[in-house]
């Protein structure tokens, strides 16, 4: 971002920018207000140039008949120009410095904030740094009991932009304009929750090819997905194996063949000790006995979910030369360096939990910091990883470009979702492609089926599997 900036900034006259940035803050705010004359609006404004930005986008309200007060908290070291903007268009200025330094806001702004219909956040944005200092937090915490809309500026204050980490106080909103591009902060949580809902306001960045965090659309996943030709038949599609289930959960094999069946696979083989349940559900399902080894000829291979403790089967299929999804007890029965040995792709899916014991870390750790524990796990692996959870990642052990995936859905968190899963990236893996591509594909569409299935009231993960086929048309269009 910055360096877009920079280059883009040359070559425009001096603020053209941060007036882009600005009208597209105020035009949100006034869609937000509906009526704009008489509205009362509260600016938060720091020392940078997310205030610049907030300042000139009060100016715009005020001059269409808001109320607009710009709280400082930097009354030396405010952007002069927005500043000067916001005062020739008639709006207030006070100080929003504890009397201390830090403890309470002032009464006034209190009281401010207290009848606001809605708060701008220009405290900080690109340029902060470790949550909230001491004098920005009071204002944060006064938001979070304010009836006001409160919308964000580029990003909400305190959040850490490059990784979505919330390291102190941070300011909760019910929006955020952001300009250029998404933020990681943006779209990783725990700081995506900060962001409510994210409007892009396009400034005219030229932006690198290469992102450090990619997020794909539908076009995307449509142009990965695989497809029968003519050509086709069930072994040129792929055959995907899974080495799935126990006496104890003979469902989680059920519920990995469910996802298998919908991801593109000509054929699904099953070996373990669930085979009966799984024809009485799948008839189409190739069941062998004896282990994965003796199993016939695969494409790929995913072993882990609900397997209890078969060390064998993810033994057999980590020296198997296909590519291999290992999930759930498979990850836990891994042999580190049998994985790291693995010459064909390796796909790991842990949940945070998971990636927690694998790293040897508390898994609020993994939670709080979910892009650097991503991109750890696949680095000491040798492997792919899909970090499942609030937000679901998938890094790729060369260290490239992250996967984030835009399509989650709180009600995926559900027991044997996570099987659905992996029999479905195993699915896309047996269909040819890449660790990256199955997992971010795989991610893309069992988040839209968990929308679709649960549209609003609870769904069990055998509905999220029977609304794939929805998904994948869905992604067609
Ligand atoms: N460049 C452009 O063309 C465009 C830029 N744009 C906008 O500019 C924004 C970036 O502006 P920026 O670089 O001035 O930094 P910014 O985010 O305002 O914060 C820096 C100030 O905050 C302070 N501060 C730091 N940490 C803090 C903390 N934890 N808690 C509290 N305060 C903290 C720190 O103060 P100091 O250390 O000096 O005391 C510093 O002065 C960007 O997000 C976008 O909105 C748009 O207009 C589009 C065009
Ligand atoms: N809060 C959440 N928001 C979005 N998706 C979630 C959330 N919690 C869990 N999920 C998703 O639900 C699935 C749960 O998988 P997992 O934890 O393996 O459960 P199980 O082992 O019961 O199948 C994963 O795809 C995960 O990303
Ligand atoms: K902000």
């Amino acid at each position: 971002m910055r360096t877009a900036e920079r280059e883009l900034m040359a070559r425009l006259p001096e603020g053209a920018l941060m007036q882009r940035a600005a009208a597209g803050l105020a035009a949100t705010c006034a869609e937000l207000l509906g009526r704009v004359y008489g509205s009362r609006v509260v600016l938060l404004i720091g020392s940078g140039d997310n205030g610049g930005d907030a300042l000139y986008a009060g100016a715009r309200l005020a001059r269409r008949g808001a109320g607009v007060t710009a709280v400082l908290l930097a009354p030396d070291r405010t952007h002069p120009g927005g500043l000067a903007a916001l005062r020739r268009a008639g709006g207030a200025v006070t100080s929003g410095v504890p009397a201390d330094g830090a403890g309470a806001a002032p009464r006034a702004v209190e009281e401010l904030i207290g009848r606001a219909d809605l708060v701008v956040d220009g405290i900080v944005g690109i340029g902060g740094k470790g949550g909230l200092r001491p004098d920005a937090a009071p204002l944060a915490a006064l938001l979070r009991d304010s009836r006001a809309v409160v919308v964000a500026v580029d990003l909400p204050s305190g959040v850490e932009a490059d990784t979505g980490e919330v390291l102190g106080e941070a300011v909760r909103a019910d929006l955020t304009v952001t300009f250029g591009t998404h933020k990681p902060g943006l779209l990783i949580d725990p700081a995506r929750e900060y962001a409510g809902s994210v409007r892009l306001v396009d400034i005219g960045l030229t932006l690198p090819a290469e992102a450090g965090l990619e997020a794909l659309q539908h076009a995307d996943v449509a142009a990965r997905l695989p497809l029968p030709g003519a050509a086709s038949d069930k072994y040129r599609r792929g055959v995907v194996g899974i080495a799935a289930g126990s006496a104890r959960y003979p469902g989680a094999a059920v519920l990995a063949v469910s996802g298998a069946l919908r991801g593109g696979a000509g054929a699904v083989r099953y070996v373990g000790p669930a085979g009966d349940a799984v024809i009485a559900r799948f008839p189409e399902t190739l069941v062998s006995d004896g282990g994965p080894a003796r199993a016939g000829r695969v494409q790929a291979w995913v072993v882990g979910p609900g397997a209890g403790d078969d060390a064998s089967a993810v033994a057999e299929v980590l020296a198997a030369d296909v590519p291999v999804l290992v999930d759930a007890d498979g990850l836990r029965l891994a042999d580190r360096a049998a994985v790291r040995a693995r010459t064909a792709p390796t796909l790991m899916t842990p949940h945070a939990g998971e990636a927690a014991a694998l790293l040897g870390v508390p898994r609020e750790t993994v939670e709080a910091s979910r892009l650097s524990s991503a991109r750890e796990l696949a680095r000491r692996y040798g492997a792919t990883v899909l970090l499942k959870g609030a937000t679901t990642l998938v890094a790729d052990a060369d260290g490239g470009p992250v996967r984030v995936n835009p399509t989650g859905t709180a009600w995926l968190a559900t027991a044997g979702s996570g099987d659905v899963l992996s029999g479905l990236a195993g699915s896309l893996l047996a269909a040819g492609l890449s660790p990256l591509d199955a997992g971010s594909v795989a991610a893309y569409l069992h988040g839209l089926a968990g929308r679709f299935a649960a549209d609003g009231a609870p769904a069990g993960a055998h509905d999220v599997a029977e609304a794939l086929p929805e998904a994948w048309r869905d992604v067609r269009v």
